[in-house]
């Protein structure tokens, strides 16, 4: 095979894994949505999130298969295993170190986080600014139903820790981060922030 036959022949096989792993997570997150009035399904966070990451010149495909796969084993029946055989090792290992042990109290998990959040691999880190990037963006079009502005203001508090942890990652996701962080939650939407009690 020619060398374009090559490169051709490998494209289309980064083509295909993506495809599947897309599939993949749409049909784990294919009964939940988003926490917004309009319900929006869940699969939209997990491809904003690898969204995220392309925009901010990421393209290491087992980094944007782990943002796709990021909440599957933490909020739906999907086991590391099934990851590992379908994806590889180096999959499972950035979606587990962005895994939530959700046994435990919701403070302790939140507390991890930030813990965590410094030890983690380049990957991991690059994902976790992407996935607070997207939340923050949501929350900043629109409150989840029942967050009140303090709700929304100790989030906004609590994902700047997080973040923060893993700075000198990717410089154009912490740019757009600050850029969040340095206007207060009521300068999101002036008075007429949309918080829907
Ligand atoms: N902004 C926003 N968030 C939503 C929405 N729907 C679901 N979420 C999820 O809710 C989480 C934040 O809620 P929490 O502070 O954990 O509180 P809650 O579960 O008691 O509501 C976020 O995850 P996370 O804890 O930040 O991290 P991770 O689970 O993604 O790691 C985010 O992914 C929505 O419509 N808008």
């Amino acid at each position: 095979m020619s060398s374009q036959g090559t490169q051709i022949s490998n494209a289309s096989f980064d083509i295909a894994k993506l495809i599947d792993t897309i599939d993949f997570a749409a049909k784990k997150h294919s009964y939940q949505k988003r926490k917004d009035i309009a319900r929006t399904p869940y699969i939209n966070h997990p491809i904003g999130v690898a969204k995220n990451l392309t925009d901010a010149g990421v393209y290491d495909l087992a980094t944007i298969q782990a943002a796709i796969l990021h909440d599957t084993v933490e909020d739906t029946e999907t086991t590391f295993e099934e990851i590992e055989q379908q994806f590889g090792q180096k999959v499972r290992n950035i979606v587990a170190e962005c895994t939530d042990d959700k046994t435990l109290e919701k403070a302790e998990i939140k507390r991890l986080q930030i813990e965590h959040t410094p030890h983690l691999s380049k990957q991991a880190k690059e994902v976790k600014l992407a996935d607070k990037l997207y939340n923050l963006r949501d929350i900043k079009r629109e409150a989840p139903i029942g967050w009140s502005k303090e709700r929304v203001q100790e989030y906004v508090i609590w994902a700047k820790k997080v973040t923060d942890g893993a700075r000198g990652t990717n410089q154009m996701l912490e740019e757009q981060l600050n850029e969040i962080y340095s206007k207060g939650v009521f300068e999101f939407q002036g008075e007429q922030y949309k918080c829907h009690p």
